[in-house]
């Protein structure tokens, strides 16, 4: 059993997207289409979101501030989005609101990785692990206490390129097998099909910024018990 509230909402969701605020995406296009943080965060609020996601990294036109002012308009977990590498800056997210912090094992040492965790589980923050491939999950400890996604997209490229889902499909055993309670398979999540095939392989939790910034009907996209009844596609 996990203390960690971020986990819990995402287990317990009929709807089990992170949803996401961001302002740009990688290309530098703006998601927002002068909506308001408000107006974002009431929408996915009315869709049932068990969590928000805030990224506040530059490269996606974030900035600390954008975390801080989500966190005032809701009570749901927040996940801050950002190039975490040094401890301050746990201490930094918790004060801003979030519940849960970004490591992204491609842009850190296993030793670093491996602190940051354990660092970030003393602050009280859910560590959300992002990976791209099998061997950075050896240097996740207490797994159990971590989300670990699978980023379909590429960080070093500055997720420029258009993502493969395969990858979410081939690590999903490896992911259960480290221990996580709550795999994710996060970007490049572009329609609620394929949304919905990830749930039916299993994955527990999606995170989603492009596609539901521009959905016109967040509705549209899957619940757990719509995925369980629809037909195998
Ligand atoms: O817009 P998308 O393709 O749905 O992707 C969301 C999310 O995964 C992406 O914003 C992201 C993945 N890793 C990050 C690191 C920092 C900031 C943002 C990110």
């Amino acid at each position: 059993m996990t203390s960690s509230r971020f986990i819990e909402a995402l287990l317990g969701a009929e709807r089990p997207l992170v949803m996401e605020v961001k302002r740009r995406d990688a290309h530098g296009i703006d998601l927002m289409s002068g909506r308001t943080p408000a107006d974002i965060v009431a929408g996915y609020e009315a869709a049932g979101a068990p969590c928000i996601s805030v990224v506040t990294g530059r490269w996606f036109g974030g900035t600390p501030d954008l975390l801080r002012d989500v966190a005032r308009l809701t009570e749901l977990p927040l996940l801050q989005k950002d190039f975490i590498t040094r401890r301050d800056q746990l201490e930094t997210a918790r004060a801003l609101g979030a519940s849960a912090v970004l490591l992204t094992a491609a842009l850190l040492p296993a030793s670093s990785m491996r602190s940051l965790v354990t660092a970030a589980l003393r602050t009280g923050l859910t560590p959300f692990v992002e990976i791209t491939g099998e061997a950075e999950l050896e240097h996740v400890p207490h797994a159990d206490e971590c989300v670990i996604a699978v980023n379909n997209k590429d960080i070093k490229t500055r997720e420029q390129d258009s993502g493969d889902i395969g990858r979410s499909l081939a690590l999903l055993p490896a992911l259960t097998a480290a221990g996580t309670p709550c795999p994710v398979s996060a970007s490049a999540i572009d329609t609620p099909e394929t949304a919905a095939r990830l749930l039916r392989a299993g994955y527990r939790g999606l995170l989603i910024a492009t596609a539901l910034l521009r959905t016109e009907d967040l509705h549209a996209w899957p619940t757990v018990s719509g995925t369980r009844h629809a037909p195998a596609a």
